[in-house]
């Protein structure tokens, strides 16, 4: 197995804004977003839909650039992009939809990162054979088998039932135990930020900023189900509500 850089990668955002082009004057999405991620630390995004949290892992990965401020890493990294949708190739295999996005030097490695999400022997299968939980599973695979010093994932779990997303949740946080790395999660589910980060950054208002940063002093493995757990929930469920209250309250004039 081709082995993970020693030191890992951290990733600083300085005073990130976003705006986009808009028929009247550019919108301000995103502004003055600033924090660290250490090397091999797994931070949480939150925030209310639209909010921003796509754009921000889109310019970690480099696609796109800010309207202000700039991204940093501590040495050049290589990045793992899991989607809310598996994004594979349906006329490729499970093993060449891996190949495509890794060096060759990568490639004997693609059965045993199938293996570790638990698609063992399934490298021939077509995309269409395998269920909405499998395919996330692959696109988890693709990610990890470059063995990425920054992973960024985008509501991994965003499209599944509960029951499978469940289960892809305990297995990401085994594989980031398994293979650490830089981590940026975007998710709507407070318990995925509880059970797989070290620090929640909750972002809110307009335009978004983080308004909220909520460590998780949870000893590692957890247990989705940890009483432990509760108090950090209700407080992040308070944090978010208080970051970006509805803004078509029922009864509403
Ligand atoms: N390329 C673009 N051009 C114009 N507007 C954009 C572009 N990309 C994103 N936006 C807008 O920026 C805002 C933030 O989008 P983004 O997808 O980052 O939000 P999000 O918090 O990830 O949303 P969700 O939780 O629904 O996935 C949205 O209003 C979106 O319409």
């Amino acid at each position: 197995m081709t082995g993970q850089r020693a030191g890992g990668v951290g990733v600083n955002f300085g005073d990130v804004g976003v705006s986009f082009a808009a028929p009247q004057a550019p919108r301000e999405v995103l502004r003055g977003v600033t924090f660290q991620a250490a090397a091999g630390e797994i931070l949480a995004l939150v925030g209310r839909s639209g909010c921003g949290k796509s754009t921000l892992l889109n310019l970690a990965a480099g696609l796109g650039a800010p309207s202000a401020g700039q991204i940093r890493f501590t040495a050049p990294p290589r990045i793992g992009y899991v989607f809310q949708d598996a994004r594979l190739l349906p006329w490729l295999t499970l093993a060449r939809n891996l190949e495509l996005v890794c060096p060759p030097e990568f490639h004997p490695d693609i059965p045993a990162a199938l293996a570790r999400v638990g698609l063992a022997g399934r490298g021939d299968d077509l995309p269409a054979q395998l269920s909405l939980g499998m395919a996330q599973r692959a696109a988890v695979a693709r990610a990890l088998v470059i063995r990425p010093d920054v992973l960024l994932l985008d509501e991994p779990c965003g499209a599944l039932d509960e029951l499978t997303a469940a289960e892809l949740r305990a297995e990401l946080a085994g594989l980031l135990r398994l293979q650490p790395a830089t981590t940026l999660l975007v998710t709507h589910h407070p318990g995925e930020a509880v059970l797989l980060a070290d620090r929640v950054l909750v972002l809110g208002g307009s335009p978004t900023r983080i308004t909220q940063v909520l460590e998780v002093p949870l000893p590692r493995p957890r247990d989705p189900d940890d009483p432990a757990a509760l108090p950090l929930l209700r407080e992040l469920r308070g944090l978010l509500r208080a970051a970006s209250p509805a803004t078509d309250p029922v009864g509403a004039a």
